[in-house]
């Protein structure tokens, strides 16, 4: 007979109607599918997935800045800190209406990742139970575990939720890490909460900018953790603000606003400050006899000393993990480079092709760095160099071996490429006067410099690149065949950007370059990857530029593409030259992009499935 697990027997009786085996869930669990029962939910039907129109979600966020200013860095660390895949960040309002998202690619195309997006409901009564909808209710961080969601449909997620509350205990918003069950991590769930309440500090730094903040513990070490309690006081001494680990640390004590420093601790406020003002840790009892000791983070505006330190830690951006210095990880680019180990080892040239922007001059420098080889990476770009020249660059010449020659005369990039490698970047315009001597060049690794005698050997990996079609070239005699069968030992395709599909770690990644720690969100880029990028990714750096210059806090979101200069491309061509109607055909292009479904795209902005149809 087969031994059913507790979670089995739960499953069953839930999904059969029957009473719930006692002590199978945790009771928070277990109330909560009560209570969707309660509301008459089916957890065997899909639940109803509301996402509320765009207008509503700007206007909560508007609503909401201050906060998702903070939230947005912080989800940004999180997301670095939570390593693995299969992963998003959401940021959600108090009642679990998703704000923002920040995710990997995998999570955003799975079904779980098309139905957290921003404008998304996730209370109980619509979700069923879900970590949002349960810390929305309880004001508790909570994890809800595979199976442990009341809709069957959801069973493959694995959902921590933590909230975000203001100093009086209300719940402002809401911080989730959702994953696919078999990726979960045990450490997610106190990241989650860690990265709340380092939310909830820097609340306090934003809000209470002309107070004076202290932080406190019973020690020292303690000072600059998320244990610490922060306080926040008026210039009389009034408590305005006061963290969660403050509240705790205070326990017994009346810590409601409006309360002075000195109903808490044993010493006047001006006193204290006397000495807190000076710098340094300073011992002081609460009015309970416990001791702890204090430091001054902020002082209120207008007083200046020194030694004192102003930039809080929850403040402190730019802790996003290492990025690699190189990203593929797009399947076909990764497939087509496996076998570049071996091609470099036997000494085999590499030809790169693909368009303009693609990446060819970073792959060459790849290239070299994985052949080990420990000369120079010599880059030649044989379109800039005059045709007359080429071979006296290329291999070097004698003292006044022509007119206009170097007087001391040139090795050439040949040469200096010995032991290393020279690329020959834009290969299509060697000119034909110089191919033979290039092609005989390649058979014997040999180099004789313009006017000299002497033949030097040398060892060089050769890799060449071109966005130009030099079959064709060579079917119009422009480019000779025998030296194109020379170049292409091992031909490698650099994919146009909108092709990639790891187009989102392209974005962070050139992201983490021009501005290190600064946060974007899913929107943000899924309204990149509807343009065309005809440069490619060098087009989507500067644009990514353009749009750093417009932000105002420590992430991009959509807000950055304000006066759609950065959309031109993503409107479908019946609206691209018409003003209002571009506009609405860009929202609609972009909510479609970030869900995947017009049915949700409609809902979403009120308007019909067949208006969608038309603008997609
Ligand atoms: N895989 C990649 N990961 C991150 N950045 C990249 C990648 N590929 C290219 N880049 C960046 O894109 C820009 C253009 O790359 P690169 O100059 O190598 O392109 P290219 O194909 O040689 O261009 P062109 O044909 O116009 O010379 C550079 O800033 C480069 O750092």
């Amino acid at each position: 007979m087969q031994i059913l697990s507790g979670m089995d027997r739960a499953r069953n009786a839930l999904e059969r109607g029957d009473r719930l085996p006692g002590g199978t869930l945790p009771v928070p669990i277990a109330e909560s599918w009560q209570r969707c029962r309660d509301l008459g939910l089916d957890p065997r039907l899909q639940p109803r997935g509301e996402v509320v129109p765009f207008a509503a979600v700007t206007r909560r966020r508007q609503k909401m800045e201050g906060l998702r200013r903070l939230a947005l860095a912080e989800m940004q660390v999180l997301y670095a800190q939570i390593a693995g895949s299969n992963l998003m960040i959401a940021l959600a309002d108090a009642s679990g209406m998703v704000l923002d998202t920040i995710s990997d690619q995998a999570f955003t195309e799975s079904v779980a990742g098309r139905s957290i997006l921003p404008g998304s409901l996730w209370d109980e009564a619509r979700r069923g139970t879900n970590a949002l909808g349960l810390a929305s209710d309880s004001s508790q961080p909570v994890g809800v575990f595979g199976r442990e969601h009341y809709f069957t449909c959801h069973a493959h997620l694995s959902c921590m939720a933590a909230p975000i509350l203001d100093s009086h205990g209300q719940v402002l918003g809401l911080l989730d890490a959702s994953c696919a069950n078999e990726a979960r991590q045990q450490h997610t769930h106190a990241l989650v909460r860690m990265a709340a309440a380092q939310i909830e500090n820097g609340l306090i730094f934003q809000e209470c900018a002309d107070n004076f903040i202290l932080a406190f513990h019973p020690r020292a070490e303690y000072l600059d953790t998320l244990s610490a309690g922060l306080l926040a006081l008026s210039r009389d001494g009034v408590v305005t603000a006061l963290n969660r680990p403050g509240s705790a640390l205070l326990s017994g004590l009346p810590t409601g606003a409006g309360v002075s420093f000195d109903t808490l601790f044993e010493m006047p406020f001006a006193r204290a400050l006397d000495g807190l003002l000076r710098g340094g840790v300073f011992p002081i009892r609460d009015a309970a006899g416990s001791q702890v000791l204090m430091v001054c983070r902020q002082i209120a505006p207008g007083l200046t000393v020194r030694n004192l330190r102003r930039e809080p830690q929850a403040m402190q951006h730019g802790r996003a993990g290492p990025m690699p210095e190189f990203v593929c990880a797009d399947e076909t680019l990764k497939a087509a480079m496996a076998d570049i180990g071996q091609a470099v080892a036997m000494g085999m040239p590499v030809h790169l092709t693909g368009e303009t922007g693609t990446g060819k001059e970073l792959m060459a420098r790849h290239i070299h760095a994985v052949s080990g080889r420990r000369g120079e990476f010599v880059a030649v770009n044989c379109g800039a160099l005059a045709e007359q020249l080429f071979v006296a660059e290329i291999f070097g010449h004698e003292q006044g071996a022509f007119t206009n020659a170097r007087a001391e005369g040139s090795i050439g990039l040949a040469r200096q490429a010995d032991a290393g490698t020279l690329f020959l970047d834009e290969v299509a315009d060697v000119p034909l006067s110089a191919q033979t001597a290039l092609l005989r060049f390649l058979d014997a690794m040999e180099v004789r410099p313009v006017g000299g005698l002497k033949i030097h050997k040398v060892d060089v990996q050769i890799i060449s690149a071109t966005n130009r079609d030099l079959e064709a070239m060579v079917a119009e005699r422009s480019f000779r065949a025998d030296l194109l069968y020379r170049l292409n030992g091992l031909v490698l395709h650099l994919p146009p950007l909108a092709a990639r599909t790891d187009f989102v770690l392209v974005v962070k990644h050139l992201l983490q370059e021009l501005a290190p720690g600064m946060a974007i969100t899913d929107a943000a880029i899924a309204r990149l990857a509807q343009r065309e990028w005809p440069g490619n990714i060098r087009e989507l750096r500067s644009a990514l530029q353009r749009l750093l210059m417009r932000q105002r806090g420590p992430f991009v979101d959509e807000t950055c593409f304000v006066d759609g200069s950065e959309d031109v491309g993503d409107a479908c061509p019946a609206c691209r030259d018409r003003g209002l109607a571009r506009r609405v055909c860009q929202e609609i292009r972009t909510t479609y992009r970030s869900c995947r479904n017009v049915t949700h795209t409609a809902r979403a902005l009120g308007l019909s499935r067949t208006t969608i149809y038309k603008h997609l």
